[in-house]
C-alpha cells in the first residue's frame, strides 16, 4: 500500500495584507517550497495525489462553535479594515478574503487523508496544508490557525470509522493548546506535545502547557507536555523524549490511528524555535511512530517558517513515509541537563496513570516550577528588536544525506530444501572468498560442511549489504549460536566497522570485546547479573521473553536508546530456538531496528524456526508490524530490574538517562 500526498496550491492564495511583525513568518511560500522539494527530489512522484476537499460545516462544528463559524464565514466579504477589525479579537493571526477557503481546505485535506488510510487505500500520507490549526480554538482563532485540521480529523476519525484510540503527536516546537482543549478530559485522544516553553516565558506562555497539565477527570493520564525550558534542543533531546516518554505510553494506549500535527518550526533554522535539531530526525521520528496503530499513520503540516529546513524536514518525513531506509544519524550527544529535568517531571506525573512508566524516578528536588516566571500579560513575550533579530547568528546544517532508494531488496540465504517467501530474492553463496578468508574457513571457523555453507551464505549477505546492493536480509542456520559467533568474531568487524548484535533467547554468548567494534545485546529469561564490561549488555525479563510487556519496556527504554547512541553500521538480529518470544513483539523489535544502520538488518534463526520466516520476511520487505494487543501491565519486578540496569550503565550510556544526575 501506498503514502497519500495531498496538496493544493489553493493554499497559497492568501497572506498578510497589513504590517504585524508577529505574523510575517507566515508566507504562502511555506506550502510551496514543501511541495517543489517533494516535486524536485521525486518523492512527489512516488506517492498517490488525493485531492483535499472543503470540509463541511457539520465537520467544522466537530470541534468548532457555531458562533465562531458564523464569524469566519463573512471574513470572505470583510473589507481591509472589516479584516483587521475581526482579526483583533484572537491572537497572533491574522485574516484574509481567501484564509476561510483555504481553512476549509486544510481541514477537508485532513479528512481525506484520515479516509485514505483508514480505508485502507494508502497506508500512510502527508497532507501539505496552510493555515495550519493546532493553536485554534472551539471558538478562537489564534497562532495562524483557524480550524483545528488535526483535532476536527481526531473526532471525525472516531465518527465516521469507529476510531476507538487516536494518538495525536505534535512535534511541532509550539504548545498546541488547541488540541489540548479539545481532547483534556478524553481518554480516547491521547495527545503529545513538547514545546518550546522556557518556564512560560515563551508564546503561548500558558500555565496550563506545563507538564504537570496531564488531562482532566476521565481523561487524566491521557495528556502529556514536554516542556522545553532551554532552546538549543538536539535530536538526542527529541530521540530521549520519544523513547523515555511517549513510546512507552503509546505502545500501552495501543491507538488504532496516529495523527501527527507536524510542524517544522522544531527543526534547525527556525526562528521561532531556536533548537538544533537537523531535518534528518523527521525520518525516525516518523518511523518510530510507524510501527503503531499498524502503520496506520497522517501527518498533517502545522508550522515551519525556515524555509529550507521546513522543505528538508519534509522531505525526511515523506520519504518515511514511503518506507524509504532511513539516514544514520551521525554523532548523538546526551540529552541536556534541562531536558533531562523536563523529561524526569513528566515521567513523574505519568507514571501514576501508565504502569509502563510505573518505576519511574521521583521529580527533581529542585522546584522547577518555581521558576515560571510569573507573568504580567503586558510583560508577555517581548516584541523582538529588528537588530536582536539580525543578531542571532544565521545557523547551518549539513544538507541531509542521500538516501537508499527502492528497489531496497530483502535477500535470503537459506538450505537449499527450505521454501524462500516470495518477495525474497534468494541469495546462493558467493565463491570467490578469497584466499585469505577461504583458508581460515577450513581450518578455524566452520568445522563441517554445514559450518561452510553457512559462513558462505553469512558473507554473501553482509558483503552486499555493505554495498547496499540489498538492504536487508534473512538467513535459516542450522546452529544459530554459532552462526552469530562466526559473523561476530569473523565476519562483522571485517565487513563493517560496529555491530550491533541483538540476541533474543538464551544461548552462552561469550564473546563480548571490550573494543566496542559490535556491541551484544542479550534479551532473555536468563539472570545473568554479572555485567561484561559496556558492549555486552544482558537483559534479563523475569517471565522471559514471552511476557510482552516487559519485552517492549526493555526494547523502548533500554534497546532503542543504546542503539542510537551506539549508531552501528549493521544490526544482527537473532532469535536462539526456545526464546518464547512472540510473533508480533518480534515483528516490533524488527520494525524497530530496521531504523539504524541505514536499514542493514540481518536477522538468523535456526533452519527449524521457519514458521516465523513469514512474519519476519513481511516486516523485512516493508509491511507494517502489526500492532501489539492490548498491554498487560508489567510486573513490578520487571519494571524495577530494567530501571536498575538503567541506572548502572547510563554511566556508560548516556541516551539511557531519563533524570538529572542525581545530587542535582
Ligand atoms: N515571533 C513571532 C511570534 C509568533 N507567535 C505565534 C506563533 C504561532 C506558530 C504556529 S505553529
Ligand atoms: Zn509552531
Amino acid at each position: 500500500m501506498g503514502t497519500a500526498l495531498i496538496y493544493d496550491e489553493e493554499m497559497t492564495k492568501y497572506k498578510l495584507l497589513w504590517v504585524d511583525p508577529a505574523c510575517k513568518i507566515e508566507v504562502p511560500e511555506r506550502l510551496s517550497v514543501s511541495y517543489e522539494a517533494l516535486v524536485r527530489t521525486g518523492l512527489s512522484d512516488r506517492c498517490v495525489a488525493v485531492p483535499p476537499r472543503e470540509a463541511s460545516d457539520a465537520e467544522i462544528l466537530l470541534v468548532h462553535s457555531e458562533e465562531y463559524l458564523e464569524g469566519v464565514k463573512k471574513t470572505p466579504h470583510m473589507t481591509l479594515e472589516d479584516l483587521k477589525e475581526f482579526t483583533l479579537q484572537y491572537g497572533d493571526v491574522y485574516f484574509h478574503p481567501n484564509i476561510y477557503h483555504c481553512a476549509k481546505l486544510a481541514a477537508g485535506s485532513a479528512l481525506q487523508l484520515v479516509d485514505s488510510v483508514m480505508t485502507g487505500t494508502v497506508r500512510n500520507g502527508m497532507a501539505l496544508v496552510r493555515p495550519p490549526g493546532h493553536h485554534s480554538m472551539r471558538s478562537a482563532a489564534s497562532g495562524f490557525c483557524v480550524f483545528n485540521n488535526v483535532a476536527i480529523a481526531a473526532r471525525y476519525a472516531k465518527q465516521k470509522h469507529g476510531a476507538k484510540r487516536v494518538l495525536i503527536v505534535d512535534w511541532d516546537i509550539h504548545h498546541g493548546q488547541g488540541v489540548q482543549y479539545c481532547f483534556e478530559d478524553d481518554p480516547s485522544v491521547l495527545y503529545f506535545s513538547w514545546h518550546r516553553y522556557e518556564h512560560q516565558k515563551f508564546w503561548p506562555n500558558l500555565r496550563e502547557s506545563d507538564y504537570d497539565s496531564v488531562g482532566k477527570g476521565s481523561g487524566a493520564g491521557f495528556n502529556i507536555n514536554v516542556p522545553w525550558n532551554k532552546v538549543g534542543m538536539e535530536n538526542s533531546d527529541y530521540l530521549s523524549a520519544f523513547c523515555h516518554v511517549l513510546l512507552p505510553v503509546a505502545y500501552e494506549f495501543c491507538p488504532d490511528l496516529v495523527l501527527v500535527c507536524a510542524g517544522f518550526d522544531s527543526a534547525i533554522g527556525d526562528p521561532e524555535g531556536e533548537m538544533c535539531a537537523t531535518p534528518d530526525i523527521f525520518a525516525h521520528l516518523t518511523h518510530l511512530l510507524m510501527n503503531l496503530a499498524g502503520g496506520k499513520l497522517c501527518a498533517v503540516l502545522e508550522g515551519g517558517y525556515n524555509l529550507t529546513s521546513l522543505a528538508q524536514s519534509v522531505c525526511q518525513t515523506v520519504q518515511t513515509l514511503l518506507g524509504d531506509p532511513l539516514p544514520r544519524l551521525a554523532n548523538l550527544g546526551s540529552p541536556c541537563e534541562s531536558a533531562l529535568e523536563s523529561l524526569q517531571c513528566v515521567r513523574s506525573v505519568l507514571r501514576r496513570y501508565w504502569p509502563i512508566l510505573k518505576h519511574a524516578a521521583d521529580p527533581p528536588t529542585t522546584d522547577v516550577g518555581s521558576r515560571r516566571i510569573k507573568l504580567a500579560k503586558a510583560e508577555g513575550e517581548k516584541a523582538e528588536t529588528a537588530e536582536e533579530e539580525r543578531s542571532r547568528e544565521e545557523k547551518v546544517w549539513p544538507e541531509p544525506a542521500e538516501r537508499l532508494r527502492p528497489p531496497v531488496c530483502s535477500a535470503s540465504a537459506l538450505p537449499d530444501d527450505a521454501a524462500c517467501p516470495d518477495g525474497l530474492k534468494r541469495l546462493t553463496s558467493s565463491k570467490d572468498l578469497g584466499p585469505l578468508l577461504g583458508r581460515r574457513i577450513k581450518t578455524e571457523v566452520a568445522g563441517d560442511a554445514d559450518g561452510v555453507a553457512t559462513f558462505l551464505r553469512l558473507y554473501t549477505l553482509i558483503e552486499k549489504m555493505r554495498t547496499n546492493e540489498i538492504g536487508n536480509g534473512v538467513a535459516l542456520v542450522p546452529d544459530v549460536a554459532a552462526a552469530v559467533k562466526c559473523v561476530v568474531q569473523d565476519l562483522g568487524s571485517d565487513l563493517v566497522n560496529r555491530v550491533l548484535v541483538v540476541c533474543v533467547g538464551k544461548e552462552e554468548l561469550n564473546y563480548a570485546t571490550a573494543d566496542g567494534k559490535m556491541l551484544v545485546v542479550q534479551i532473555s529469561g536468563e539472570d545473568k547479573e554479572e555485567q561484561k564490561g559496556k558492549y555486552y549488555i544482558p537483559m534479563c525479563l523475569k517471565k522471559g521473553c514471552g511476557d510482552t510487556v516487559g519485552f517492549i519496556q526493555a526494547v523502548l527504554g533500554l534497546l532503542l536508546p543504546l542503539g542510537y547512541e551506539y549508531d552501528p553500521g549493521l544490526v544482527l538480529l537473532s532469535r536462539m530456538p526456545g526464546s518464547g518470544v512472540g510473533d508480533c513483539m518480534w515483528q516490533q523489535l524488527i520494525g524497530l531496528l530496521k531504523g539504524f544502520a541505514k536499514g542493514h538488518t540481518l536477522v538468523l534463526m535456526q533452519t527449524n524456526d521457519e514458521a516465523c520466516m513469514g512474519p519476519t520476511a513481511s516486516v523485512l520487505l516493508g509491511h507494517p508490524a502489526p500492532p501489539l494487543q492490548e498491554l498487560l501491565t508489567p510486573l513490578p519486578d520487571d519494571g524495577d530490574a530494567l530501571e536498575r540496569m538503567r541506572e548502572r550503565l547510563q554511566a556508560d550510556w548516556k541516551m539511557l538517562q531519563t533524570a538529572v544526575s542525581s545530587g542535582n
